[in-house]
């Protein structure tokens, strides 16, 4: 099959990839079930990339039916090493204005049903989430964002944590001052388990938030609503995909060395040869080294 060296999985408003060229849509299938829809694979300057839509093309999935561990077990199918990651986010605080963009450097995960782990039924490992993003994904998204951003016209903010609810709906007032209070600085319902599912695969994984609302903590401002946030990812969107683009041109020249790509060397309690044939047949793409 097709391999790729980049993932790009988009979110809310991102369901398809315009620098792709050469296009080619896979229908996968994984031992944790069907992704969320094709991947397309192809190339965006040079460089092998696949391209999933989170949701679906056509937005069918709510954040809890998104199949997380066959969408990050596609990727690595297809031998993906870095994966971008393209969310809309409600801000959580006065400095973070809609239609700016933020790269999160840590995660709260809120989420209460969704299967978190590719690990289970016989075989143990304990990734470290310490640093939940690959420090230079972040770096090449942000040389990207200033590469495209040339007239300032929109900010971006390096760091900040993404609390993740379970959703669908939108958080009450009193959870969004609770979120606020724990620290969080953007609020979204899809990155985890994504991030920790991508660390168990050992892919390097970033996301680039792009700040929709205000939720609905803030005094002055309208509270958040689907509309809006679609809305608001709807005027940033060409631009989200101009980065998108211009990191995967850094990162495919650059191959930088990721945390991430070694995740199991430290975590992987049971030993492959201690699993059931089973076990290890589930997980061997898995704890396989990146192709
Ligand atoms: C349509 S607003 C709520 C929706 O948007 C975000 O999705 P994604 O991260 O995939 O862009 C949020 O997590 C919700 O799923
Ligand atoms: N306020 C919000 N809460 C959760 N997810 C969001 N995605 C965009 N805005 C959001």
């Amino acid at each position: 099959m097709q391999q790729a060296l980049i993932g790009v999985i988009g979110g809310s408003g991102l369901y398809h990839m315009e620098a792709l060229q050469n296009a080619t849509e896979h229908i996968l299938d994984t031992p944790f079930g069907k992704p969320s829809d094709v991947i397309v694979t192809g190339i965006v300057h040079d460089v092998p990339i696949a391209f999933l839509a989170r949701h679906g093309r056509g937005h069918r999935l709510i954040p809890s039916e998104i199949p997380y561990r066959a969408n990050i077990h596609a990727m690595k199918q297809l031998g993906v090493r870095y994966l971008i990651s393209m969310s809309a986010v409600g801000s959580l605080r006065e400095e973070m204005k809609p239609l700016d963009m933020v790269l999160p450097d840590q995660f709260i995960d809120l989420t209460r049903r969704r299967v978190n782990t590719f690990f289970g039924d016989g075989a143990v490992a304990h990734v470290s989430m310490a640093q939940p993003v690959c420090a230079n994904v972040v770096d090449a998204l942000a040389r990207a964002f200033n590469e495209v951003n040339l007239t300032q016209s929109v900010k971006l903010h390096r760091g900040g944590t993404y609390v993740c609810i379970e959703g669908p709906q939108f958080s009450t007032q009193a959870e969004s001052h609770w979120y606020r209070s724990m620290g969080a600085s953007v609020i979204g319902m899809s990155n985890m388990p994504e991030a920790k599912l991508a660390r168990e695969a050992q892919i390097a994984y970033a996301t680039l938030a792009m700040v929709t609302d205000f939720d609905c903590w803030h005094p002055r401002e309208a509270h958040v609503t689907a509309e809006m946030a679609i809305g608001n990812l709807m005027k940033n969107a060409r631009r989200a995909q101009q980065i998108a683009a211009a990191a995967i041109q850094i990162i495919g020249n650059e191959r930088p060395p990721s945390i991430a790509h070694a995740a199991l060397a430290s975590a992987l309690v049971t030993q492959p040869n201690e699993m059931t044939p089973e076990s290890f047949d589930r997980l061997s793409k898995v704890i396989s080294a990146a192709s």
